[in-house]
């Protein structure tokens, strides 16, 4: 099957959701950064990417009946007190949709913004198609304006075939290598992915065609480089690494936007094994994990076996995820292994 119309969409609800996020960067403030019952931050850029999303493919994709699994909720928004910050997000939303000539004229309530988050509780699951969205993944990398994600990914029958990233402070080239910083850098790229038709990379802004990205061939472990997620050093990733022979030091990044830099050969390898044993939502890995696949790498769990999207919200997989080309599989599973086994740690 072609998934041409949900590509399509897709590319349109996220690349509107990142102008949107792009907005709220630019003059965000400390104070507008609210903390969720689990004491992670959300902004108004979170709720109104998964607005827009909702309704551009709300839009898009009628009659069909959208179902969409989402991190955000409306809790917060629907108490007391938070009315300014919603008729803001409200605004934002429409502004965002009226930059875009089809939309301009859609009238929109606090109400009508409300219910396009919650069409975000979807269950997923093994049967039918769901789509799987991060609206901003990253949140602390974007509060810090650093980097961020929007993933969108389409599930059917438990499978991720779709997926599309948008990275707005990616620069075009690498994200690893150091560049020569007397010239100002292209930022912001737009990555997307379709089962069997590989994956392709185009800037965010202009209209430069899409270009095919693979991973990277290297096998030399030595000039190898690994990535993790920026917020606190995960002792097990140094102890791997080291045994792979990894000389450079771990780039730490925020969001998905590791399994894009990965997908066009920034990087080896992405480790992600948690200190807390923190449950894995599918919304974090859906759309970053095709975008892998697609460009011939791995994403696998500490056993090898592949992730599983099928189970609802949270991935059904072992202790750790590994991300890396699939002629460095075997190495990284085996340093993985002993490293495991070292530190007493069950998968
Ligand atoms: N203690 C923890 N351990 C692992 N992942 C966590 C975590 N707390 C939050 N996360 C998840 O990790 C995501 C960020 O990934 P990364 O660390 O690669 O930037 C967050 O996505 P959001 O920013 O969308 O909430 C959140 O879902
Ligand atoms: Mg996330
Ligand atoms: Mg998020
Ligand atoms: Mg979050």
């Amino acid at each position: 099957m072609s998934y041409e119309k949900e590509l399509a969409a897709a590319k349109k609800a996220v690349s509107l959701a990142a102008r949107l996020s792009q907005e709220v960067q630019k003059t965000l403030l400390q104070s507008q950064v609210w903390t969720k019952s689990d004491r992670s931050p959300v902004t108004a850029a979170d709720y109104g990417s998964q607005a827009v999303v909702s309704l551009v493919l709300e839009r898009e994709l009628q009659p069909v009946k959208l179902s969409l699994l989402a991190e955000e909720e409306t809790g917060d928004l629907r108490k007391k007190g938070s009315e300014v910050f919603l008729e803001s997000i409200t605004k934002l939303v429409k502004d965002t949709l009226a930059s875009e000539e089809s939309y301009a004229s859609s009238p929109l309530s606090t109400e009508d913004v409300l219910n396009a988050i919650d069409r975000g509780k979807s269950e997923g699951g093994c049967r039918g198609c769901h789509w799987v969205l991060d609206p901003i993944d990253g949140t602390r990398g974007f509060v810090r304006g650093e980097q961020y994600a929007v993933g969108l990914a389409l599930l059917v029958e438990g499978k991720v075939v779709l997926g599309v990233m948008a990275c707005p402070n990616l620069p075009l080239a690498s994200v690893v290598c150091e560049t020569d910083k007397s010239f100002p850098e292209t930022l912001g790229c737009l990555f997307f992915a379709t089962t069997g038709l590989g994956t392709y990379m185009e800037p965010l802004q202009g209209n430069s065609p899409p270009q095919k990205v693979r991973v990277s061939s290297n096998e030399n472990l030595e000039e190898a480089k690994f990535l993790e997620s920026y917020h606190r050093p995960i002792p097990i990733h140094g102890s791997i690494a080291e045994k792979l022979g990894i000389k450079a030091l771990p780039v730490r990044i925020d969001s998905q936007a590791k399994y894009a830099a990965l997908s066009r050969g920034d990087a080896e390898i992405y480790l992600r094994f948690t200190l807390s044993g923190h449950r894995e939502y599918i919304w974090d890995h859906a759309a970053g994990s095709i975008i892998t696949t697609e460009a011939g790498g791995v994403v696998c769990d500490a056993t090898g076996e592949s992730l599983d999207f099928s189970n609802g919200k949270y991935l059904a997989h072992k202790t750790g995820i590994i991300v890396t080309t699939k002629k460095l599989k075997p190495l990284v599973l085996k340093a993985v292994r002993e490293s495991m086994e070292e530190e007493n740690l069950q998968f």
